[in-house]
């Protein structure tokens, strides 16, 4: 029997479930996500690149959110990505910082960002 500071195993699969069934819903109702740390230099390229792109995006900072650590196990289970930025776009996972730049650089995010509606297009 746990005290306050134990879980079961019950507890921590549920906790797990609500964290995917949460990274789910975020990923479905925003055009672009990134899952972030304030202090990941990485998330901070991600994060300044879709500013200077003008795209609206969420951005979920695990290290910020009470069941940020939930939310990250339940990315790594999903996508097998555990660490951030994990970015997504029209649904679909994109990747890390690394992923992100190199479809800038080879001119596939754009497109992808005016597709998924989340930057308006030139016309
Ligand atoms: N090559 C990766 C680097 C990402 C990375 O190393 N992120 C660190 C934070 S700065 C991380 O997620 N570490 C594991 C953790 O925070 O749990 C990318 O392009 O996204």
């Amino acid at each position: 029997m746990g005290g306050i500071w134990s879980s079961t195993s019950e507890e921590s699969k549920l906790g797990f479930e609500m964290a995917l069934a949460k990274a789910k819903e975020i990923v479905s109702s925003n055009p672009v996500v990134v899952f972030s740390k304030s202090y990941c230099p990485y998330c901070t390229r991600v994060k300044q690149l879709l500013n200077k792109l003008g795209a609206a995006f969420k951005v979920v900072e695990l290290d910020v959110e009470s069941d940020g650590s939930e939310i990250q196990s339940a990315l790594a289970e999903w996508t097998g990505q555990r660490t951030v930025p994990n970015v997504f776009i029209n649904g679909k996972q994109i990747g890390g910082c690394d992923k992100t730049m190199e479809m800038y650089s080879s001119g596939k995010l754009v497109p992808l960002l005016t597709e998924a509606g989340a930057i308006a297009s030139a016309s």
